[in-house]
Order: C-alpha cells, then structure tokens, then sequence
C-alpha cells in the first residue's frame, strides 16, 4: 500500500481527529515554543487533520499558514475542520516543495517526517523555503532511542525511518541548517495504569508504557535557516 493510499483510509475513518487527540498532548508544547510573530508565514508538512495551524491562528496573527499532505482525503478533512481565512490546506509531496525559495518563516512538522522516503531531500526542501533566521521544528515520538516505539513500524504498512536524536542533528546540519535546540517532551497527559493492570492489550509492562510516554515522549529538533 501506498503512503497516500494507507492515509487515505485513516482519513475516510476518522483516524485523523484520534491522532489529532493524541499528539496534542505533546504538540501544544513544541507549537507554544514557535517564536511566532506579527504576519508570519507557516508551513505545516504532513499536516493530517490541520490542527497545528488552526492552533497557531487562533493564538497569533499570521499572515498566512499552509499545511501541506501527501493525502488528498486528509486534507479535504483539514479544510473542512476551519473557516479561518488566513490558513489553507494544500496536497502535494513534502520532497518536491511547490514554493518558492525563502517564502516561509516557520515550517513545522509533527509525526510524519519519518514517512520520507528520502528525509535529507526533505530537510534540504525545508532549508530552501526558509527565511534566513527562519525555524523548523520537528517533532516525532518514532525514534531510535524511544526503543518502545520501534513496533509502530509493524502496524503500519508503509516503511519508516528510524533516526536517533544525533541523526537528526547531523542530518539538519548536512542539509544547511543549524541545530537550536534538541529536547524530548513527556506526555503527562496518558494516563498509565497500576502495576497490576498489566499487560493491557497493548502494553506487556507498565514499564514499558512509562517509558514510552514518561521517559521519551515526544522528541523535538529545532532548526534555524543561517
Ligand atoms: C501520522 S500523520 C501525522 C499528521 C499530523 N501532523 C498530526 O500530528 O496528527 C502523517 C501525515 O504525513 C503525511 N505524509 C506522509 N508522507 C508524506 C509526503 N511524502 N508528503 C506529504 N505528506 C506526507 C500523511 O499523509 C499523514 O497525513
């Protein structure tokens, strides 16, 4: 299957808000730290339901936000979840950028980075529409040392990649971007059984789930266009 195809389905299920609930726990905090000012222009990739945008223009004045998806189905949802005029959403392919260079002041991305078949074309993509001083913040819970997340490949059918933290710090500086801040953020917000409660039916351990959500949670890698 096809990534388009398999968000395609997530779409037409609903998938989109139930990710939208759950990586919210995380996402309010990474999107609170976007050093957002007065008419800036956002790129949201891998936007699924839209949410960070509609987030960012109800908190501050952007001149504009476009969230862009590989699926078409996900982004009919996303437009049809805001009547904000400012914020569209648009289909397309995050290695192939159709914008024009340094147009963007802020990209963001959550959860769909390590869908990229090729992620240093992806972040070389980013580091050209950026504005010099402009920021990327990325933000994924799929990494090497969240080693409990590691099975999410096995209940999806389109491969992913699996980058430590230094990876990805490598990998934005080879692209041409410089490395702000590297931090991992907890969802508090899960709630976590008692010992013996578990297993559940889908964690073995309660330590297993804690170091999940606790210990790794969210990892977010900032960037800056020099
Ligand atoms: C797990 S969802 C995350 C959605 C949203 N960012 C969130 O936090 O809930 C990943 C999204 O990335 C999109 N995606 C995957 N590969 C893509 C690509 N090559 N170009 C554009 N979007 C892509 C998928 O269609 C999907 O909507």
């Amino acid at each position: 299957m096809s990534t388009q195809e398999e968000f395609d389905e997530w779409a037409a299920s609903g998938k989109d808000r139930g990710m939208e609930d759950h990586h919210w726990h995380t996402a309010k905090d990474a999107l609170s730290a976007i050093p957002v000012e007065e008419g800036d222009v956002i790129l949201d990739l891998g936007t699924g339901s839209g949410y960070a945008l509609r987030a960012l223009s109800q908190t501050h004045y952007l001149s504009q936000g476009i969230g862009l998806d590989g699926s078409p189905a996900m982004a009919q949802n996303a437009r049809e979840y805001t009547d904000a005029v400012n914020v569209s959403y648009t289909i397309g392919d995050f290695h192939h950028l159709p914008f024009a260079d340094e147009s963007f002041d802020h990209v963001w991305s959550m959860e769909a980075f390590f869908f990229a078949e090729e992620p240093v074309q992806l972040l070389t993509e980013i580091r050209r529409v950026l504005r010099s001083g402009g920021t990327l913040f990325c933000a994924v819970n799929f990494y090497q040392e969240s080693k409990h997340t590691h099975k999410y490949q096995d209940q999806i059918d389109v491969p992913m990649f699996l980058w430590s933290q230094q990876e990805y710090r490598d990998l934005f500086r080879e692209a041409g971007l410089d490395v702000a801040a590297q931090t991992t953020i907890p969802d508090e917000e899960i709630e976590i059984p008692p010992k013996d409660e578990f297993p559940t039916e889908e964690w073995e351990t309660r330590d297993a789930m804690v170091d999940r959500y606790r210990t790794w949670g969210t990892l977010l890698t900032i960037g800056v266009a020099p």
